[in-house]
Formats: C-alpha cells, sequence, structure tokens
C-alpha cells in the first residue's frame, strides 16, 4: 500500500466473504484527515463489514486497511487507540451510570486517574449529558444512550471516529442534534468522520459520498458533483390501479418501479415525458417531478431506491430494542 501523508483511512482492494457470501468486493478508498465521508447504501450493502475490517474486528480475506497510518492486520494495537467507535447496536452497559461507563471505557484504554476524569467531564458537557451524570443508562431514552455512546467513543482523544447508522431509529430533531456534535467535533479537533447511513438527507453536507451495493463502491464524490454526473429529473407517478400500471408497465420500456406502488421513468427528454403525460394522466392519481437528488442518483446507478419499504420496518424494530424510555 503506498503511503498517503494525509489520508486518515486507506482501504486497498479489500475483500471480505462470509461463507459463499461475498460482503466487501475489491474495495479500495482513501479519507483524508479532517473530512467528513459518508458511506451510503441499502441494508446489506457492506457497510457494517468495512467498518468491522477498519476497526481491526474482520480480517480482510485480500487487500489491506489502515487507519492514521497504521495497517489494521499488523499494527491492531496502534489502529485501534487512534480510533473510535460508534456501533450500529448499543453496547453501553445499561447497569451503570452515565460515569460509570465512560469510566470503565477510560480503563480500558489504560488512562490515567486525572485525565480520565477530565475527559470524562469534557465529553459528557460536550453531548449535553452532564446533568445525567450519575443515572443509570437503563432509564436513558434512544437519544441519550446515542450522545453517551459519542462521549465514550471520543474518551481517549481518537484521530478517527466510525459511527455506524449512529441515527437509526432517533427522532428528527435527536438526529439534527447528533449530526451538529460530530460537526463541531471535526471542526475544532479536526476529527476524520466515517458515517455509514442510508438517510439520504443526512449525507448532504458530507465532504465525500461514497455510494456502496452489493459490497461494490458504485461512485464516490461530493455531494454536488454525484448529482451533476449521475442525478436526473424524475417523474414519479402514482397508477389508479393495477391495470393502470401494468399497461404503462407494457407500453414504456424506461419505466421502473418505486416500491410497490408507484412508477418512475427518467423526465430529462421533455417530448417523451409530455407524450406520457397525455397519454396516461387520465389514469394516475398522482404526478411528480423530482429534481437531481442524491436518491435519483442512486436509482441512476443501480435501478433501485435506496430506501426499500422494509427500511422503516428495521428502524422501529432497531428503535423499540434500543430505547429505554422518552426523554
Ligand atoms: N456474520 C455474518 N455471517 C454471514 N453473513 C453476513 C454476516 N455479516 C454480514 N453478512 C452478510 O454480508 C452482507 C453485508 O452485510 P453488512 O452488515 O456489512 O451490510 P450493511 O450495509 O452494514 O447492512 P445493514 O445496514 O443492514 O447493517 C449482507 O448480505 C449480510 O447478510
Amino acid at each position: 500500500m503506498n503511503a498517503q501523508p494525509d489520508a486518515a483511512i486507506v482501504v486497498s482492494n479489500v475483500t471480505v466473504s462470509y461463507g459463499a457470501k461475498r460482503a466487501l468486493d475489491d474495495v479500495s478508498l482513501t479519507v483524508p484527515a479532517g473530512a467528513s465521508f459518508a458511506l451510503l447504501g441499502p441494508n446489506g450493502a457492506g457497510k457494517t463489514t468495512l467498518i468491522s475490517v477498519l476497526c481491526t474486528l474482520r480480517r480482510p480475506d485480500r487487500g489491506s486497511a489502515a487507519v492514521a497510518g497504521a495497517d489494521v492486520v499488523r499494527m491492531p494495537t496502534q489502529a485501534r487507540r487512534s480510533i473510535g467507535v460508534v456501533f450500529q447496536d448499543s453496547s453501553l452497559d445499561d447497569r451503570l451510570s452515565a460515569w460509570e461507563n465512560l469510566e470503565f471505557h477510560g480503563l480500558v484504554y489504560g488512562m490515567p486517574k486525572k485525565r480520565r476524569r477530565t475527559m470524562i467531564e469534557a465529553a459528557l458537557a460536550l453531548v449535553e449529558l452532564e446533568e445525567w451524570t450519575h443515572d443509570i443508562v437503563r432509564s436513558f431514552s434512544g437519544g441519550m444512550r446515542r450522545r453517551l455512546e459519542i462521549a465514550r467513543a471520543l474518551l481517549h482523544e481518537p484521530r478517527i471516529l466510525f459511527l455506524d447508522e449512529p441515527t437509526v431509529g432517533l427522532d428528527a430533531q435527536t438526529r439534527q442534534r447528533i449530526w451538529q456534535y460530530l460537526e463541531t467535533l471535526r471542526r475544532e479537533r479536526g476529527l476524520t468522520v466515517l458515517t455509514t447511513t442510508h438517510y439520504i438527507e443526512e449525507v448532504e453536507d458530507a465532504d465525500s459520498v461514497c455510494i456502496i451495493d452489493q459490497g461494490r463502491i458504485i461512485a464516490q464524490d461530493t455531494p454536488a458533483a454525484l448529482k451533476e454526473r449521475f442525478g436526473q429529473r424524475w417523474l414519479t407517478v402514482l397508477p389508479q390501479d393495477q391495470e393502470a400500471a401494468d399497461a404503462i408497465l407494457a407500453s414504456v420500456p424506461q419505466v421502473r418501479r418505486l416500491g410497490a406502488q408507484r412508477l418512475a421513468l427518467p423526465a430529462e427528454d421533455e417530448a417523451a415525458t409530455d407524450a406520457f403525460l397525455s397519454t396516461f394522466r387520465d389514469r394516475l392519481s398522482e404526478v411528480r417531478f423530482q429534481p437531481p437528488t442524491l436518491e435519483s442518483v442512486f436509482l441512476s446507478l443501480t435501478g433501485r431506491e435506496l430506501r426499500d419499504r422494509a427500511d422503516g420496518q428495521r428502524d422501529a424494530e432497531k428503535a423499540a430494542g434500543r430505547r429505554g424510555g422518552q426523554r
């Protein structure tokens, strides 16, 4: 692997399989130091697997990866010291208080007592949990737990922070707050932040977005450049009934299904769009033009919507499993 001095993360041709299932297929990417980098992809794309490799939890079958200049296979201890991780599923001990959870983490990292104390206080202040310092985590809401996990991930002052779907199942306000903490950290401490998500709206402000699908990277650039290159205007329609949907699908080859009921067709060709609407308008109960979005980038690249119907259900299940009460 070529050393890249200003790169926080370098992944080179990484392949990982679980039995016959190839979760990552020849993945390469570079994340500059201090960047906010979003890994965007549907369920099962390989996002968690990539984070596991970068966190030294899973050895790649092929290829190599380095964080803050430390190869994750050859120098795992050094690699671990430079990263903080917020896993998809909560790994807090909910029988302990917020302070005790952080104290335990500080001990694991061999932080001396005085520094532990200072850092715990600072981390709890950052995520606005000082008031709940000595409360038992079991009584915390989903949002409070996530904030505490972020505080814990930062305790040993890592240079890189990995967050695997940090806002799944949280309400919009809490999600926004979490992104604010991360942005502050990045600006003030030069932290590199790699986040996985399937919430498109959350990656609009990232420096770089990497779209991953079925274990392969299919595009990587700034959100604006991705939209410019791959984004299309789409016309999405809701046929009045199944018969109308079947008629459209049979006669317009470029139409794609969107979820269970809606159909979409590229709207770049005005004449073709007008012809479509004059033929089918009476059989449609909803017509919408969509400007280029990252969602349309994903659709153009894969022929599928990023957020399928199962997602909402999955988010709700995750949230239910995670939430200890609402505050
Ligand atoms: N321990 C495992 N054993 C077998 N297959 C696995 C294992 N972990 C992941 N996979 C499979 O590897 C693929 C990639 O999974 P991964 O969890 O990395 O995706 P993801 O993008 O993080 O999805 P999600 O958002 O659902 O977590 C999926 O097809 C998944 O079913």
